[in-house]
């Protein structure tokens, strides 16, 4: 049976991205579709790609607006997921793509958001141990940020196997998609063309306590994790380098081993043969993710390498994969693993 799915923030690159895989979802209907500065203009003026939806006109984001839908996806910055979700009804699947639902403690919600937690729900990367027996049948969805999707992927194989030392070094690069769409100072084109610059340097970026999180449910104990972001002069994806001092008596052999098991049948993420490295550029538009791993013998350190779209696997792709789950369909269902070259 189809069902009616509204977009809080089609107008954002989130949203937009949403759009795009739900016109390809068989079960989905697309329903209302709302903004907030756009509210009133049509969605092909702002998602010209996005063809079939040309004519749509954005209403304003209000909870009256996203009620009589099956699935309620919000799109919207931090901290404006919560009061909307409030008024939808029990009976309503909601998948937040923000971060307000992500986080389990609250003091770090406050530390790293500035205001009031507004609580927590099950988390939408179904690759990690026990994710989907929660997600199934769940009527609320906390979509994780983009770089920890990366970083969670590449490191929990070894921390769940027990290989790794409870200290991660992760050093990720990411499109400006990432940004949003809002125009933003370190943004400007002629600023960002032709160079790479880290941001968000020393443990203040938001995203690191959502890694931690996952990298100590994987570990069975705390895990730190120092974690810098790099600005990449792309428009998608995420290339995220990851390490982690090895246990007493790790190898290659062993390394290996943990990741061709947790991967094994994992429909999205692809264990590249040994040698091959990921690259952004093989999971553009995909929701493919891409894994390597290799054990440095001479710094007894296991590297991690992943590669995602941050708009596909990193939001929307993770978001409609985590719905599939919730709402009993193929996990797979209307999500791709083809990516666009060159
Ligand atoms: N970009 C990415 O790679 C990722 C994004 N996300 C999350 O998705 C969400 C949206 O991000 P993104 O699409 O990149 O951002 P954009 O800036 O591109 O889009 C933001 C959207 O939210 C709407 N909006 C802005 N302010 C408000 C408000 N006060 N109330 C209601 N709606 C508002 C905008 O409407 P209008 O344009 O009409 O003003 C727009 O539709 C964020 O929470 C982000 O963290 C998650 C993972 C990755
Ligand atoms: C390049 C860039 O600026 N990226 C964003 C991350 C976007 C994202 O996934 O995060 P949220 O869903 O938590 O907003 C940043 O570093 O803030």
């Amino acid at each position: 049976m189809t069902m009616r799915a509204a977009v809080a923030g089609a107008s954002g690159y989130a949203g937009g991205e949403l759009l795009r895989l739900l016109l390809a979802h068989p079960e989905i209907e697309i329903g209302t579709l709302t903004g907030n500065s756009n509210a009133g203009r049509r969605l092909g003026e702002l998602q010209p790609h996005l063809l079939p939806l040309a004519d749509r006109v954005l209403t304003e984001t209000t909870a009256e607006a996203l009620r009589g839908h099956d699935v309620v996806f919000l799109a919207l910055p931090h901290g404006q997921s919560a009061e909307v979700a409030e008024q939808l009804g029990p009976e309503v699947l909601v998948v937040d793509m923000g971060a307000d639902f992500r986080l389990k403690n609250p003091a770090d919600w406050e530390r790293f958001y500035g205001s009031p937690h507004a609580g927590t729900w099950p988390y939408g990367l179904p690759e990690l141990p026990g994710a989907r027996a929660a997600l199934e049948g769940s009527k609320r969805i906390a979509v994780p940020g983009c770089y920890p999707t990366a970083a969670s992927l590449a490191l929990f194989p070894a921390y769940a196997a027990g290989l790794a030392e409870a200290e991660a070094v992760i050093v990720a690069a990411s499109g400006t998609s990432g940004a949003g769409k809002a125009p933003k100072a370190h943004l400007l084109g002629s600023e960002v063309m032709g160079s790479m610059t880290p941001y968000g340097v020393g443990g203040v970026h938001r995203h690191t306590p959502e890694m931690i999180q996952n990298l100590s449910a994987a570990a069975g104990e705390p895990v730190t994790v120092s974690f810098t972001p790099t600005l990449a002069p792309m428009p998608r994806g995420i290339l995220a380098t990851c390490s982690a001092k090895a246990g007493p008596g790790v190898t290659a052999e062993s390394v290996r081993a943990a990741y061709e098991k947790a991967f094994a049948d994992e429909p999205f993420v692809h264990l590249l043969p040994e040698g091959q490295w990921p690259a952004t550029a093989s999971v553009y538009g995909s929701n493919a993710v891409q894994v390597q791993v290799a054990y440095d013998a001479a710094a007894h350190r296991i590297i991690a390498v992943s590669a995602i779209d941050n708009l596909t696997k990193g939001t929307a792709g993770g978001a409609v994969q985590s719905m599939n789950l919730a709402l009993g369909l193929p996990e797979d269902l209307g999500l791709s693993t083809i990516g666009v070259a060159p």
